[in-house]
């Protein structure tokens, strides 16, 4: 099983999926343990989609208490959405910049003697148009990494994404999650139209309902149905238009529904423009380890080099003494074509002719691997053993059959987290695969990030498989010493 020691994750709308509860947030998350996949509820049970910590929402309903009622029950928020809307009469409507103050502890907005009521409280005072238009250069983040993980991009990082979809003739950008990018793209190009998604209420301030709704990405769910229909029409395209995603979830945040987010608005900017399955270019902001698990949902995400910084996180910044060595370990996964992504030479990024496309600049291309191998930031070095580029600190252990971080190396405990190469699997590494005498000799993709290429399980290297390897009879002696003899390798 998949992700064998995780819960997994059942999205509400999935189609062929019994509806799910609502808390709060909207439609609740189904949680399994892996032994109960098989339509068994024993161990499943609802939780808040948004908040990862009990505490921050506490709904929670075992599978086996469901009923039709409880599915049926729906939370009103408009005694809320009501109040933000009347708030933002306040500012929204007045031109003159005088008198427009804002609570900070509160987080509310304040017109003239309105501060009496926040004596003693952090305000904004007057605030001019051009903190209006950028509201995250003076609101607080919201921090929690268990709700939003608020972190605002830095002004390269705008720079870029604005450039790329410049490049690339995008006209309208969904910022599901991008606060302060929706507020650059606003300001700094005006050709480009942007739709802010977030669950931070605070946006109702600033923006109307045309081009922000209230939202929660866990799920798809709108909070305000409103600023719903408003989405609607701003999923509506003429023939020329060209809409992207751009997303930039909490990392705290599994992938298993932010994918099932971008499938459901795809699906729905289809269906609104009576089109046929048509896919939507995406730039989803995640961290370079979380390569796997995005790819899992979505193989055709592929991971640009381009390191994203943010102002207010000291480990994924460039500036500052807690910075990592490496840089930023955030990366830019996108469905479009690596190739067409122009990276910043005057950010450390060079073109790599072999490659065809921009990579970081201390990413040494390997003729071996035929590509720019580097992930995290540090130059790789190629092991002739694993038959691919490893990170300069690891050492080949022979036992595993990989190269990994030499201190504390426990052979046993090592590999009941591998995944194994015959089966794709974790928990075990190829010599104690059962499917190892099925796969014996058959041509298949090992490697997915070399998809294309096989790459013999025997001696490890490329354009062959283990039938025509010249070091079968080494191979022989390994399975006959696991107490195989029926190879079925004619
Ligand atoms: C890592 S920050 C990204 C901000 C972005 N870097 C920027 O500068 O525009 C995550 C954003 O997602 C929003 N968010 C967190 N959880 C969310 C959810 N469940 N649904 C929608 N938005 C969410 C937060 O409010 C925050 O604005
Ligand atoms: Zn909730
Ligand atoms: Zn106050
Ligand atoms: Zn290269
Ligand atoms: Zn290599
Ligand atoms: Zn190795
Ligand atoms: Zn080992």
């Amino acid at each position: 099983m998949e992700n064998s020691n995780k819960l997994q994750i059942i999205y509400p709308d999935d189609e062929n999926n019994s509806p799910h509860p609502h808390c709060p947030h909207g439609p609740t998350l189904l949680f399994q343990t892996p032994n109960n996949v098989n339509n068994e509820t024993t161990g499943s049970y609802y939780a808040c989609a948004a908040h990862r910590d009990k505490r921050l929402c506490n709904f929670h309903l075992s599978a086996e208490d469901l009923t039709p009622q409880k599915v049926a029950k729906r939370y009103e928020l408009e005694q809320f959405t009501n109040v933000y809307k009347e708030q933002r009469q306040k500012f929204l409507a007045k031109k003159n910049t005088v008198g427009r103050h804002f609570c900070l502890g509160c987080n509310v907005p304040l017109l003239r003697d309105e501060h009496l009521a926040h004596a003693g409280h952090e305000i904004v005072w007057n605030l001019t148009d051009k903190f209006l238009n950028d509201p995250t250069r003076f609101l607080y983040p919201l921090e929690d990494d268990k709700v939003q993980a608020q972190y605002f991009f830095d002004d390269k990082a705008l720079k870029f994404f604005g450039k790329c979809f410049v490049d690339l003739g995008v006209n309208k950008v969904i910022c599901m999650g991008a606060p302060r990018l929706h507020a650059y793209l606003r300001n700094e190009h005006p050709e480009i139209r942007s739709f802010l998604l977030d669950f931070d209420h605070r946006m109702y301030f600033f923006y109307h309902d045309y081009d922000y709704a209230w939202y929660n990405m866990c799920n798809n769910h709108f909070f305000d149905q409103a600023q719903h229909l408003q989405f609607e029409k701003f999923l509506k395209c003429e023939p020329n238009d060209k809409l992207l995603i751009f997303t930039d979830p909490p990392f705290g945040c599994r992938t298993e529904p932010i994918a099932g987010t971008l499938r459901q608005l795809t699906r729905e900017y289809n269906k609104i423009n009576k089109l046929p399955h048509t896919p939507l270019p995406i730039f989803w902001i995640f961290p370079y380890f979380s390569e796997h698990y995005i790819q899992q949902e979505m193989p055709q995400m592929h991971m640009c080099d381009y390191k994203v910084n943010y102002t207010n996180h000291k480990e994924y910044t460039d500036v500052g003494d807690k910075s990592r060595k490496l840089g930023s370990p955030v990366r830019v996964f996108t469905n479009i074509p690596l190739e067409v992504l122009h990276l910043p030479v005057e950010e450390a990024y060079k073109y790599c002719v072999q490659c065809e496309r921009y990579t970081a600049l201390e990413n040494r291309h390997c003729n071996k691997c035929g590509k720019c191998p580097s992930k995290n930031g540090s130059t790789y070095r190629h092991c002739e053993l694993c038959g691919c580029c490893v990170k300069p600190n690891y050492v080949h252990c022979k036992n595993c059959r990989r190269c990994t971080q030499a201190e504390e190396h426990n052979c046993e405990m090592y590999q009941a987290n591998q995944r194994c190469w015959i089966c794709q699997e974790k928990g075990h590494t190829e010599m104690n695969c059962e499917e190892w005498l099925n796969y014996c000799g058959a041509s298949r993709l090992v490697y997915g990030q070399n998809d294309k290429v096989i790459t013999c399980l025997i001696c490890r290297k490329k354009g062959h498989n283990e039938r025509n390897c010249k070091q079968r009879s080494k191979y022989l002696e390994e399975v006959t010493f696991m107490g195989v003899t029926d190879l079925k390798l004619k």
